[in-house]
């Protein structure tokens, strides 16, 4: 009896989060994925059955097909371990906030990085700020980080006035349990509240011109010589580090109603010195974060990508401490959200959705071990960004020697201190420290010699540092994620590039990026023993994504072969049947992707757009990107990280309309070009020569072929169709014309 009670007394609580596994679906994709590998391989046989034979006519460019299909093959199969075991999760915070005292939750630093105030106007980075700082979590507990990569005054400044507005603006959103933590958006009228009570109107009149006053200040500021001509293109690169803590109490402040410390971090730049992009932003904010508020937990988020909901710290740590009870303890790492995106086109001509990664792939991955880390939207343990391994036989920092720590994480006493602090609380409740912020970790020298972007922090060598940190730091090393999406309300909205050159250019620095991780000597994910040894589904995860920019291969040859070929009457499908059902089934398999992304509805525009950009982004992004990374390989090139520019809602207006604005088209832009006039030169004269001698067996490629003008139509149409501003420029289709008649006057 006694018994009974006391096992009854220490049944466990109820989980914060629940998985579930979606097992209709993992017998479908399974199923299908069967199927199209056979069709593939009966493809694949009959090629190398004709190579075999004797009568073949031209053994060169049957061996590139052969080629390509082996390629397409191999990525392919890669790609199926994002569609292998597909979970959902939930969480439950009212349960977590019934297991623990809400000022007993751990602490979270919100780190967000900037770049260029000119690309990232610094309104839309305040209103990122504010929006973490607005976050449903004692406010004692959260404090946020900026990274100002250009060093700007006006950043700075803008920042000391956010601060002033998010005295008003924290308070009012947790009064009134506001759901849109993002002033902007908020009072454009996503606004949950309306026509509530008389209080609530009356505050909201109140906040709303005291956030009209930022917005003029800041405007003012930007046109205002003194702050902003002030500070040239040279000294963004070339200046010393500045910190600066942006909190004060006010006499009269109630310590509950104080917002989070809000923390400004100029890191020094100096020519000389790499400066690793982002990834070195962020390790610097990891250091002055630890100096001053150390918090066990990390947020980590990209200056146009603020929260859109209040809830997601909470719901990050239903999974996270979920860690600490259970036994034996799981090793989750980072709790990722998906990217999704608040100027997207009903039409979304540049597949800025990316359904691919975060509707579909995200999904699957989370149900072998984790999502990938994806740059932002994420809570992360800062022991495990510090190189910590989990348990059993985890690293404890806290217990190394203070020698050891030292050659790791640079001589910093106060870092050292906080690292064998154990990471937590000292200073909880406490608002951070008066006395000034030591600027030392955020200086360029401070990283020399230690393990800071190698062995600590976000790794450096790769300008995607997301993908291979997360690979690298977390598992690699036997560190799990988890992939939180909460319905309906998106936890994050960032901003998508809307015109087709910074898409383009976005594309080729991640495929090249991610190339460069894939065919590494050192840390390739196929010849990462620990993470094969781990998972081999989630490596070939990881190989798929380093590998992505090969699809220029083996679509730049079905852009050319096909098309010469025809013109000399050479036929390119052994055997025809074969062919079409493996086409066909490629069609349905990513028509069935899209759809289930969809909840079930037929959505065929997604799955047209997606088609026609795989192709585009195959002949730009990914061809260059191939392009890049074997220069950086080569050692004559190190890759770059171009930023991409924030736009302001007016100025994507084509794109809001599914049209395809080309302006500022460079000669990225000139694969696809003059293919798509090859093509389009080869379907005229081909079909011209059949009305003489016809001939059956040419009938698939000439349908390919077809089908990739219809892919390409956009290209053709901004080139010869098109006269207003946004039309390819005609530099690029003079060029492409002339390419293209070279390419059959040599092989036509
Ligand atoms: O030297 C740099 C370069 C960039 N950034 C910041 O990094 C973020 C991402 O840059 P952005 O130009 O917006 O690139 P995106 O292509 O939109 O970023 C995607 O791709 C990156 C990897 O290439 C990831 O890090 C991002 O999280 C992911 O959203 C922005 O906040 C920038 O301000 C810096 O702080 N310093
Ligand atoms: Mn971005």
């Amino acid at each position: 009896m006694e018994d009974g009670e006391k096992k009854d007394s220490q049944a466990p609580p109820p989980p914060l989060s629940a998985v579930h596994v979606n097992r209709p679906l993992v017998a479908a994709n399974r199923a299908m994925a069967a199927v199209h590998a056979a069709l593939v391989a009966a493809v694949i046989a009959h090629r190398v059955l004709a190579l075999l034979s004797v009568s073949v006519v031209s053994r060169h460019v049957d061996v590139a097909m052969a080629l390509a299909d082996l390629t397409l093959l191999f990525l392919w199969t890669l790609s199926q371990s994002g569609l292998w075991r597909p979970v959902t999760r939930a969480a439950f915070p009212d349960r977590l906030l019934a297991a623990v005292p809400r000022d007993a939750l751990p602490r979270v630093d919100v780190l967000v990085v900037t770049a260029d105030p000119d690309k990232e106007p610094p309104l839309g980075v305040m209103n990122t700020v504010v929006s973490a700082m607005a976050l449903d979590y004692p406010g004692a507990a959260l404090s946020v980080y900026l990274s100002d990569d250009a060093g700007s005054p006006l950043t700075l400044l803008a920042a000391r006035k956010a601060y002033a507005f998010a005295r008003a603006w924290v308070p009012f959103c947790r009064r009134h349990s506001v759901r849109c933590p993002w002033p902007d958006r908020y009072f454009a009228g996503d606004d949950d509240a309306h026509g509530g009570r008389e209080e609530l109107a009356e505050e909201r009149a109140r906040v709303k011109k005291l956030y009209e006053k930022l917005k003029a200040d800041i405007e003012a500021a930007n046109k205002d010589d003194n702050i902003s001509g002030s500070w040239t293109k040279a000294e963004r690169q070339d200046h010393d580090a500045y910190v600066e803590i942006i909190s004060g109490k006010e006499d009269g402040d109630e310590e509950e109603e104080m917002p989070p410390a809000l923390v400004y971090v100029a890191r020094e730049k100096r020519r000389a010195w790499p400066d690793h992009f982002k990834a070195g932003a962020l390790n610097a904010l990891l250091r002055v974060s630890g100096v001053v508020s150390n918090a066990p937990y990390v947020l980590v988020l990209d200056c146009d990508m603020a929260c859109n909901s209040r809830a997601s710290a909470m719901d990050a740590m239903c999974f996270l401490l979920l860690d600490d009870r259970r036994s034996p303890p799981t090793n989750l790492a980072f709790v990722q959200f998906p990217q999704m995106f608040h100027n997207l086109s009903h039409n979304d001509i540049y597949t800025n959705e990316l359904r691919y990664i975060f509707g579909t792939r995200w999904f699957g991955l989370d149900g072998v071990r984790g999502p990938f880390l994806s740059g932002t939207g994420f809570y992360v343990r800062r022991d495990a960004l510090y190189g910590a391994t989990p348990p059993p036989g985890s690293t404890d920092l806290s217990s190394m020697d203070a020698g050891d720590l030292k050659a790791r994480f640079g001589h910093s006493d106060r870092l050292v201190a906080s690292l064998r602090g154990g990471g937590d609380d000292q200073r909880r409740r406490r608002r951070l420290p008066p006395e000034p912020v030591e600027s030392l970790v955020a200086t360029c020298a401070y990283e020399a010699g230690t393990a800071w972007g190698t062995g600590v922090g976000f790794m450096y060598q790769s300008v995607v540092e997301d993908y291979f940190t997360g690979y690298q730091r977390f598992f690699s090393r036997g560190w799990t994620s988890a992939y939180c999406y909460p319905e309906p309300r998106p936890a994050f909205l960032g901003s998508v590039p809307t015109n087709l050159n910074d898409v383009l250019v976005q594309n080729k620095r991640w495929m090249s990026g991610m190339l460069a991780v894939g065919v590494s000597r050192h840390h390739s994910p196929l010849a990462c023993r620990p993470l094969l040894r781990a998972s081999l589904l989630q490596a070939m995860g990881y190989a798929y994504f380093g590998f992505a920019a090969l699809y220029a291969v083996p679509v730049l040859c079905y852009a050319t072969l096909p098309q010469l070929c025809l013109l000399h009457g050479v036929p390119l499908f052994p055997c025809p049947a074969a062919a079409a059902a493996a086409f066909a089934s490629s069609l349905l398999l990513h028509l069935a992707e899209v759809c289930v992304a969809r909840r079930g509805r037929m959505d065929l525009r997604t799955w047209w757009n997606e088609q026609r950009f795989w192709v585009l982004n195959a002949l730009t992004g990914q061809l260059l990107g191939c392009v890049s990374a074997a220069q950086e390989l080569l050692g004559a090139r190190a890759l770059d990280f171009d930023l991409t520019t924030k736009a302001a809602d007016a100025d994507g207006r084509l794109y809001q309309d599914g049209v395809f604005d080309f302006t500022g088209c460079s000669t990225l832009l000139l694969p696809a070009t003059t293919l798509s006039v090859l093509n389009a030169a080869a379907i005229v004269a081909g079909t011209w020569k059949m009305t003489f001698q016809f001939a059956g067996e040419l009938l698939p490629q000439l349908f390919l072929m077809c089908y990739g003008a219809a892919l390409s139509y956009p290209l053709l149409e901004g080139m010869f169709l098109r006269w207003d501003a946004a039309r390819v420029p005609p530099r690029i289709t003079a060029l492409s014309v002339a390419s293209a008649a070279v390419l059959l006057a040599v092989f036509g």
